[in-house]
């Protein structure tokens, strides 16, 4: 099932939009991806790229299906197009979050179950202690992944079921919230998981669909086999991999503020290589010129209409769900509400799984799904992002305003990212 048409949102999932006007909306969409794939491809200089508010609007541009990475031929191209409104209605006001201190306010929804003794986070084993989640699994993560019984990689799926190849999978966005997703759809007891990223659809490719499925944990009838992968979101061959595997897979996408989320990946990499140059001295191809590197994979990812676009070639927008990263910490009940209806799930993982753990910052589950001990997720998560030039942020944010306001369009969905007055 998918998420009702979103409220006050032209072109909700719901909503009937005149055929010539979705035509114009995919011309005029289809000519400013394909616009933003030549500017990346280097119409104006490597990977230089400005929003396009303040493009020239003079480069060539070139049928989406000549680029590389896009559909093939003959393969199915969405029935979604973009919403008819150009317009996305003013949102209201949004959280705002200044720093990594407590976001207890904005949890003032959840369920405050206090901790004993002193919140502790209880951080116990497997996929928590490891953090083997940023995209960087090994070989032999993989190899306990697919041994039953393993927290490490696999769930603690009892020896009996079946592997079978995932019917949904969580797609992106790095940095998005995806752990915080899959742990907590890993509740559900009809729900059996990887716990690390198995990178089938972009590294490990040739190894061919029997490794997958060997990867996978057992499941019995009715469970639903996932995984999460938040790179594939941006891997060009991803979709029609995906597609060619099962083509009603389910497909979960977790958004963040672009901005925030390149932050985020920002502050990964520093931690792994503290020599590398600051985040103001990577954004830019030219500061004093205001042109964005777009090249860098920090911004690129975020540009979510352009690679959304490339899943459009092959999945309709009803099997796709859109996660606000945001909402997932503010309201992971709410989240997963949507999520497990989209799943076709009874509505198993409510309120009463969460907790608000003050000395993490951040939602944390009161039963994950291989223990009853509470467990806030590891240290790579809610991690203290850098100070950045207050500037920096502010162009950025005016650079990916169009592609959000584009993106908005492109999923019925306002994920107010341009209502949040400061990033960490
Ligand atoms: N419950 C909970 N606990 C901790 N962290 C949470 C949670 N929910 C969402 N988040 C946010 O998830 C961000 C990491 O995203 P991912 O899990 O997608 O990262 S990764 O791509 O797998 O490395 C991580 O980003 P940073 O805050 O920048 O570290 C968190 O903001």
């Amino acid at each position: 099932m998918s998420p009702p048409a979103q409220p006050g949102v032209p072109g909700g999932r719901g909503s009937k939009v005149p055929p010539a006007r979705k035509l114009l909306c995919m011309c005029s969409l289809s000519l400013c991806l394909t616009y933003l794939c030549y500017s990346l491809m280097g119409g104006t200089g490597p990977g230089a790229l400005r929003s396009p508010a303040v493009l020239p609007g003079t480069a060539a541009p070139r049928s989406p299906a000549a680029l590389p990475g896009t559909a093939a031929p003959g393969a199915p191209r969405s029935p979604a197009s973009p919403p008819g409104s150009p317009g996305v209605p003013a949102p209201s006001a949004a959280p705002t979050r200044a720093s990594n201190g407590s976001r207890e306010g904005a949890a003032g929804a959840w369920l405050r179950t206090p901790l004993a003794p002193g919140e502790v986070i209880t951080v116990q084993s497997g996929a928590f202690e490891r953090d083997p989640q940023e995209s960087s699994t090994t070989d032999e993560e993989l190899s306990r992944a697919g041994s039953p019984g393993t927290r490490g990689g696999g769930s603690t799926t009892p020896d009996y079921g079946e592997k079978r190849l995932p019917q949904a999978l969580i797609i992106g966005v790095k940095k998005g919230g995806t752990r915080a997703l899959l742990e907590a759809i890993r509740a559900h007891p009809d729900v059996r998981a990887v716990g690390t990223e198995p990178h089938f659809f972009d590294r490990n490719y040739e190894k061919g669909l029997e490794w997958y499925r060997n990867v996978m944990p057992k499941t019995l009838d009715g469970q639903i086999t996932m995984e999460k992968t938040p790179s594939y979101f941006v891997t060009n061959e991803a979709p029609r991999r995906i597609h060619s595997m099962a083509k009603d897979t389910k497909l979960i996408v977790v958004v963040r503020n672009p901005v925030t989320r390149a932050i985020s990946d920002y502050t990964q990499t520093l931690s792994k290589k503290p020599e590398i140059p600051t985040f103001e001295v990577l954004a830019f191809k030219n500061r004093t010129l205001g042109l964005i590197d777009a090249s860098w994979s920090a911004i690129r990812i975020g540009i979510y209409a352009l690679h959304l676009e490339n899943w459009l070639q092959y999945f309709p927008l009803s099997q796709i769900l859109f996660v606000s990263g945001e909402r997932l910490i503010t309201d992971p009940a709410g989240e997963m509400a949507k999520v497990q209806d989209f799943l076709g799930l009874k509505r198993i993982v409510t309120e009463k799984h969460f907790y608000f753990n003050k000395t993490k910052g951040f939602p944390c589950l009161k039963k994950p799904e291989d223990s009853s001990a509470p467990r806030c997720l590891g240290k790579s998560k809610g991690r203290t992002h850098p100070k950045i030039d207050p500037d920096v942020i502010h162009r950025l944010r005016k650079f990916y305003k169009p592609f959000n306001v584009m993106f908005y369009q492109m999923t019925g969905q306002d994920f107010q990212w341009e209502q949040e007055e400061s990033d960490k």
